[in-house]
């Protein structure tokens, strides 16, 4: 229905305050993120990701990125501690990369962007009954951001690159069973965090991010297999490259970035 949005010049970042006003809000994601500005935090303990027993469903292309969902009917999978006051619930996990190495992720740290950006989010299953009813609250999310940067092939990456021939097109899916996303995850959990949006629409301000400082190390090679997406679906005439889906950072206005130790 109606015209959607995407990441073109005319449907994209700058033009989604048109259907969504909240996109010039207080509280938008991604933003700059200045290490020297964040303030540490003592009082900020670890985050523990306990997914152990996590249920992978499937892999999917949603016209604006590939994601993998999982069984969020209980807590088998859930992220906890740091800024968090209960355990938030592993929904879905995505990315957002760009055409070259340079730029790709949505958040910048001190001005400098990396290739991609990982998304893990989470849902306070504790006080609201459903994903879309947290969505719109502002304890709602907590999403898990980790940088991508360009250097030797992930050992595992390639567990999702090899599955993106079969979810090529827009409303594509596939089962995609057993993957623990425990194997993307850095060697340290150090973070920044704040309160922000998603950052896509609808681009509700509902967002706790938990920035990871340590990057993970992906080749050129596995993230030219993202850009094999098509952002069109299969009878669309027109060929869509799925890249650049990323917002650039907003205004960070009144907000404190905190820092773990
Ligand atoms: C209520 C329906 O809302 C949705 O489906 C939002 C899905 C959605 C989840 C996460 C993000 S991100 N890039 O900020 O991690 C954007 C959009
Ligand atoms: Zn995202």
């Amino acid at each position: 229905t109606g015209h959607h949005w995407g990441y073109g010049k005319e449907d994209g970042p700058s033009a989604w305050h048109r259907q969504y006003p909240v996109a010039k809000g207080n509280r938008q994601s991604p933003i700059d993120i200045i290490p020297d500005e964040a303030r540490r935090d003592s009082s900020l303990g670890p985050i523990f990701l306990k997914y152990d027993r996590c249920t992978s469903l499937n892999i999917s292309n949603n016209g604006h990125s590939v994601v993998v969902e999982f069984n969020d009917s209980d807590d088998r999978s859930v992220i906890q501690g740091g800024p968090l006051d209960n355990p938030y619930r592993l929904k879905q996990f995505h990315f957002h990369w760009g055409e070259k190495g340079c730029e790709g992720s949505e958040h910048t740290v001190a001005g400098v962007g990396y290739a991609s950006e990982l998304h893990l989010v989470h849902w306070n299953a504790v006080k609201y009954k459903t994903f879309e009813e947290a969505a719109t609250a502002p304890d709602g999310l907590a999403v898990l951001g980790i940088f991508l940067e360009v250097g030797d092939d992930h050992r595992w990456l390639h567990m999702i690159t090899d599955a993106l021939y079969m979810v090529k097109f827009k409303g594509s899916s596939t089962d995609f069973k057993g993957f623990n996303p425990k194997c993307l995850l850095p060697s340290n959990l150090h973070y920044w965090t704040y309160l922000g949006s998603l950052t896509t629409p609808p681009l509700h301000e509902s967002v706790i991010w938990i920035v990871l400082k340590e990057p993970i190390v992906v080749s050129d090679k596995q993230l030219g297999m993202f850009r094999l997406l098509q952002f069109s679906g299969e009878e669309d005439g027109r060929r869509m490259r799925m890249e650049n889906n990323f917002r650039p950072p907003q205004p960070l206005k009144e907000r404190l970035v905190r820092s773990s130790n």
